[in-house]
């Protein structure tokens, strides 16, 4: 029955707007106790377990536990089984028990899995990465460039070049998505590599994504060019270099400029001018063809679509803010794109959405 309260209000509709803002409220539950498994090592000890895990075998395996605490493991375990990261199979025995396993999303987040997203997870949920987005507010009214720079006095680029451990995390957690991705783009986009010969993977890291690349076609000749402090200590092999420089002053020239994960870094004049170094190289070394390859989202603009096209839109919407909140990139729209190709002097475009919330783009001259 649709109720109405004293004040004339739709009781449902007001229990489902309380609802929706509690939901809101608590997400971050949802970050944190996904860390703690993390912190507990959950995911590795049911993994190396090899069959569905008791509460009670979960319990006992766990390291340093203090035993006061041991009856508040299955509260933990009942919010991640809610929220998809590990979910329960009845064992079969005479006590009819359940035992705990892996889902695709904890197997995700196994110490050993290549393409493991620990890092990522570890890193965004630091104090030294949290801490910015509780001065969103302070920077919407202050000079400074990000909410990064408000809390930490420095760039992001600036911290990583200067602190260990988020250097390590940050280059670890690239280069998981970087195998992730060469899985993806070796094998199901082979034509792009066709008829070039060299190729600058400009703010490639540590190469982890130039490397498969130079494996699958030993003809081309790689370079990985990034900030010193990324490629200080890697090695040349082959067909693979690194320079370090800086992509706003110079490009090496090649057939192609590769941009996995950069222009969203950054904003649309430092993108003008990244595009511009990118022509100004490969019209250097060839005088008619080349192109620039570039791995990156373009934002869906239906916001109010359901189920799984609704969880992407979402996911790209947080990327999009974390853009504003780390570095002083966005997440852009095609039109936004085609601006962008059109302002630094390139004739055209194509789109190829194969990359689950990310795209290859190719760009001609
Ligand atoms: C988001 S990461 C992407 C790394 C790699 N392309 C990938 O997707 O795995 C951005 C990269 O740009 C590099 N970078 C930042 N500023 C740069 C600059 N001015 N010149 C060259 N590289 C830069 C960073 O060091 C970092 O490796
Ligand atoms: O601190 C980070 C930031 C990122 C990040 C920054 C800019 C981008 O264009 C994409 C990602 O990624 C990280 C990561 O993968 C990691 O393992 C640790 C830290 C960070």
């Amino acid at each position: 029955m649709d109720m109405v309260n004293a004040n004339g209000e739709h009781v449902n509709e007001l229990l489902q707007a309380q609802a929706h803002v509690w939901n809101h409220i608590f997400n971050f539950i949802n970050s944190m106790s996904l860390k703690c498994a993390i912190d507990l090592g959950i995911p590795d000890i049911i993994q190396n377990h090899g069959k569905p895990m008791t509460i009670t075998e979960l319990v006992a395996a766990l390291p340093m536990l203090n035993p006061t605490k041991a009856c508040n493991i299955y509260r933990l375990m009942r919010i991640l089984v809610h929220s998809g990261f590990f979910a329960q199979r009845n064992l079969c025995n005479d006590a009819q028990e359940d035992g705990y396993v892996l889902t695709n999303a904890s197997r995700l987040l196994l110490k050993d899995n290549p393409l493991s997203v620990t890092p990522f997870l570890k890193a965004m949920l630091d104090p030294i990465l949290t801490e910015p987005w509780h001065c969103l507010g302070t920077w919407f009214k202050n000079n400074d460039h990000t909410p990064f720079d408000t809390t930490h006095g420095k760039t992001f680029w600036d911290y990583a070049g200067h602190d260990q451990k988020l250097n390590s995390l940050f280059n670890e957690g690239m280069a998981s998505d970087a195998r992730l991705v060469n899985s993806i783009l070796i094998d199901k986009c082979k034509k792009v590599f066709e008829g070039l010969n060299s190729l600058v993977d400009v703010g490639g890291g540590t190469g982890t994504l130039s490397k498969a690349i130079v494996d699958a076609f030993p003809h081309l000749e790689c370079i990985v060019l990034d900030l010193p402090h990324v490629v200080a200590n890697l090695q040349d092999s082959g067909n693979l270099k690194y320079v370090a420089g800086d992509m706003f002053k110079e490009i090496p020239a090649s057939d192609a400029s590769l941009l996995k994960w950069i222009l969203h870094d950054w904003n649309d004049d430092e993108c003008l001018k990244i595009l511009k170094r990118c022509k100004e190289a490969i019209s250097r070394q060839n005088k008619k063809g080349g192109k620039v390859m570039i791995i990156d989202m373009v934002l869906m603009k239906n916001e109010k679509m359901n189920g799984e096209a609704f969880n992407s839109t979402e996911t790209q919407l947080f990327f999009d803010m974390l853009m504003m909140v780390l570095v002083t990139g966005k997440e852009r729209q095609e039109e936004e794109w085609a601006k962008l190709f059109f302002a630094a002097g390139f004739s055209n475009y194509k789109i190829t959405p194969i990359l689950g919330l990310r795209s290859l783009i190719q760009v001609f001259p």
